[in-house]
């Protein structure tokens, strides 16, 4: 225990449903942070712009699909050994959208039923908050990481009635 956050950076995860085929839209992430892992699409916010049209934006960029609905579903504040950085993960869920799912230099995107998400290709905590997701509830999750970024040392998942707008670092459980 006592893991030691000094200040953390926004991030947007916007993950699109088809509810009617019961299948989820992930991306291959070909570069940079998280590369060669299935993941939702977002990344950091530009200089201005708010949660929400960063999550549109990134959805646009990385997808190049627009969202018509986007919902918040909860914040996940990711923490890695020997690094004081938080990551805060504000994650999306969005059921309709326009345009068709197109690869880009960032990802390349495919369709995965909800009962055959490649976990084992994913984030080690996608496996963990996905279930809670999946079936709409809202949830604030906290991981701590290996320097590696492979195995989860620490971690507290919990359902909650209301997202807020950012994660409160003194009420962190695994401070
Ligand atoms: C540690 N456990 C994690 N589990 C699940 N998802 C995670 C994650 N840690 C980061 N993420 C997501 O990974 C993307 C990184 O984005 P990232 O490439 O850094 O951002 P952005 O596209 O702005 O950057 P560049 O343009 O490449 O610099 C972004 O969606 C962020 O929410």
């Amino acid at each position: 225990m006592g893991v030691i956050v000094e200040k953390k950076k926004p991030l947007t995860l916007v993950l699109t449903l088809d509810e009617k085929n019961q299948k989820i839209l992930l991306g291959m992430k070909k570069r940079g942070f998280g590369s060669n892992k299935f993941n939702g699409f977002g990344g950091k916010l530009e200089p201005g712009e708010t949660v929400i049209q960063a999550a549109h934006r990134e959805l646009e960029e990385e997808a190049m699909i627009r969202a018509v609905d986007m919902d918040k579903i909860g914040i996940n504040l990711f923490t890695f050994e020997n690094d004081p950085v938080a990551l805060e993960v504000h994650v999306f869920r969005s059921t309709q959208f326009q345009g068709t799912p197109t690869e880009t230099e960032e990802m390349r995107p495919e369709w995965f039923s909800y009962d055959m998400i490649p976990f084992d290709s994913m984030w080690a905590d996608d496996r963990l908050w996905f279930p809670l997701f999946l079936k709409g509830q809202h949830f604030l999750g906290e991981f701590h990481f290996s320097e590696d970024q492979k195995r989860i040392l620490e971690q507290d998942l919990r359902s909650v009635s209301q997202v807020p707008d950012e994660y409160d670092l003194s009420q962190r459980k695994l401070a």
